[in-house]
This record gives structure tokens, sequence and C-alpha cells, in this order.
């Protein structure tokens, strides 16, 4: 068995570290030659996990000629995926390309898994997501995440290569809930972030959370995920995580936003441009997502905070 990473950023890294600390050789790729260079000597990756150890058995490339393996894992941001399969796809024809990452493409409206075949028609594609930060992966904390892939058989085989004595998968065949939750989670916790730096308390937080996650549910049912998913790790799992922790760079930027200050333009939010393109599907009458319409409106500069406080809570009184 052979597992390739492809990005070097905190979630490929650490994920690359567990897998090698189980016995499994990895060969992590950096896009950027010095960081990969920076990295094999210095036997860290200090940009985004400094003080862990690579295991000796981690490689660090920035060749990607030099990866093959049957199973890779796809650790880039949404946004990027669909122009990096776009150039390199063609070396991935075959195998299982396991997407790491959580968000909607903001052009197409696809997600990773169907992003990944639309790229690599050949490849079977699958996803692991649900509750975790990369540090804590990296120290060798306990963390439960799903693996979802549609082929059965292969879930089980990736389920089994991936898992850890500390990373524990749960699999199941439900990518569209899987990946909808992974995604949508990211938005709710940008508004459960503003919530908090505007000041207006944790009760209101628990309102976010709770009304986020029925309208999370609710369009993942209208796209045909199970319910049971979205009650799961990758669901509701990763919303109580996210939503609750200034670990979350999800939760810091809207922590940052409801307090009108800057936050660092470098780190990967994910949530930011999936609030975008599910609240396009909202407009399209695919399903009623008002806390993320609101988000999508305040990150574009159509509404304030104030008038997004105004425009959820004038909303018609309904049954739960
Ligand atoms: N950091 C975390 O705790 C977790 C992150 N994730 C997910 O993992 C995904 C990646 O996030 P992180 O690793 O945290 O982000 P990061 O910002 O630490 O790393 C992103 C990596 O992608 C590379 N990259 C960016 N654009 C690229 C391109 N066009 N071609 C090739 N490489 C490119 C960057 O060089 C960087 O190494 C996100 O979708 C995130 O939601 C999931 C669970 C935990
Ligand atoms: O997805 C994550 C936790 O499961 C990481 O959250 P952030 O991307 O908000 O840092």
């Amino acid at each position: 068995m052979s597992v390739a990473v492809l990005g070097a950023g905190a979630f490929g890294t650490a994920l690359a570290i567990t897998i090698a600390r189980g016995g499994t050789p990895v060969t992590l790729w950096a896009r950027s030659a010095t960081h990969a260079e920076e990295m094999a000597n210095t036997r860290q990756n200090s940009r985004r996990l400094p003080g862990v150890e690579l295991p000796e058995n981690v490689t660090v490339t920035a060749e990607i000629g030099a990866m093959s393996a049957n199973t890779l894992l796809l650790a880039i941001p949404m946004q990027q995926i669909a122009g990096f399969l776009a150039k390199n796809g063609h070396r991935f024809a075959s195998g299982a390309i396991v997407a790491c990452c959580k968000g909607v493409d903001l052009e197409t409206g696809l997600g990773p898994t169907a992003t990944i075949s639309a790229a690599c028609p050949g490849a079977v594609s699958a996803i692991l997501t649900g509750p975790s930060f990369a540090i804590d992966i990296a120290r060798g904390l306990p963390t439960a995440l799903t693996l979802a892939c549609r082929d059965e058989a292969a879930a089980r085989r990736l389920q089994s290569t991936l898992s850890t004595e500390t990373l524990r998968l749960y699999r199941t065949t439900d990518t569209t809930g899987a990946e909808l939750g992974g995604a949508l989670k990211n938005v709710i916790a940008i508004a459960c972030g503003v919530t908090i730096g505007a000041g207006l308390g944790e009760s209101a937080r628990a309102a976010v959370m709770t009304r986020g996650f029925a309208e999370m549910q609710r369009l993942a049912r209208q796209l045909g995920a199970q319910p049971e998913t979205l009650s799961g790790l990758s669901g509701f799992g990763d919303l109580a995580l996210t939503c609750t922790s200034e670990k979350s760079r999800n939760f810091s930027f809207g922590l940052a936003l409801g307090r009108a200050e800057t936050f660092d333009a470098g780190k990967t939010v994910e949530g930011a441009a999936t609030a975008r393109a599910v609240a396009r599907l909202a407009r399209q009458n695919v399903a009623e997502m008002p806390i993320t319409s609101v988000v999508a409106s305040v990150l574009e500069n159509r509404i304030t905070i104030r008038e997004a406080v105004e425009a959820l809570l004038s909303r018609p009184l309904k049954e739960e």
C-alpha cells in the first residue's frame, strides 16, 4: 500500500504524519520547492505545524512527476482543486483520490468528489472529512472522521488504509451528505464568529448553530443526502467543533468581522466562498437558507451586520 499527499498545508502535513506513524510510507508534495527543501532539511513543517516532527518514512518532494501511489490524498483548498486537476489530473488517471477539503466550487457548484470525478473519470473519488484540527491530528490526539466513497468496497479499503491508532475513520457511501456537512458548517461557523464578535452573546450563538444545522439538513435532504450523515461526524460533529473554537479559521474570521478587525488574508477560510456558492442555490429556490444567505450578503458588502441581524429576527414566526 502506498499513500501520497498532495498539498503540504496544515491538514495534508498532519495526515501524512499520522499515517506514517502507523508504519505506511508517505510521500508529501509541496508546490513550492523552497518549502519542500525546508521541510526535508528541518524534518518539520514550520510554516503550518511548527514543533511537530515529520516521521522518517515521510518523503517530501516538490516534483509532481514523483507522485504515484494507489491512494492519493488531495489536501489543497476547495477553490484550487479544479484548476490543479485540470493541469495535473492526467497523472492520476486511476487509483483512489481522496479529497481532504471542505467546500463547494464557486464556478461549477460542484463538491470535492464530483470535481475530482469530472477531471479524473477513471479514478475512484472519495472524501475524508469531519471534526479535527490539523494540530490535534499531528500531536496524536484522538480524532474521528468520516470517509465517504460511493464504491462500498473502495470505502472499506480506504477506511482501513487511512485509519491509525489515534485517527478513527467511520465510513459511508453518502458522499453528498458528508461533503455538504463539511462545506456548510464552515458558513455557520463564520456566522457564529460574527455573533460572538459583535457581542450578541452565547445564547444567540446557540440559536445560530441550531438554526444553521436546520438549514444544513434542509439543503442536504433536498440534494439527496441521507439525514443520518448530517447528524454524524461530518455534519453535526464538525459544526460543534468549528462553531465553538477560536482554533477554527472560519470562526475566527467571523469573530474579526464582528469586531470590525482585520483578518490575515493568507489564511484558508473555506466558508467565505462556500457561502456565496450556496446562497446562489438558495436564490434558485433549492432550499431556504436564511443564515447562509445573510453571511454571503455581508461578505459581499451588500448588507451590514446590523442589517443581517434585523433580517434574521424579522422573519415570520414559524413552527420549529
Ligand atoms: N487545518 C485544519 O485543521 C483542517 C483543514 N481541513 C481542510 O483542508 C483543506 C486545506 O486546508 P489547510 O491544509 O488547513 O490549509 P493551508 O492553508 O494550511 O494549506 C493549503 C495548502 O494548499 C496549497 N495550495 C494552495 N493552492 C494550491 C494550488 N493551486 N496548487 C497546489 N497547491 C496549492 C498551499 O501551498 C498549502 O500548502 C481545507 O479545505 C480545509 O477546510 C480539514 C480539516 C482540518
Ligand atoms: O475543518 C476544520 C475542523 O474540522 C478546521 O476548521 P477551519 O478551517 O475553520 O480552521
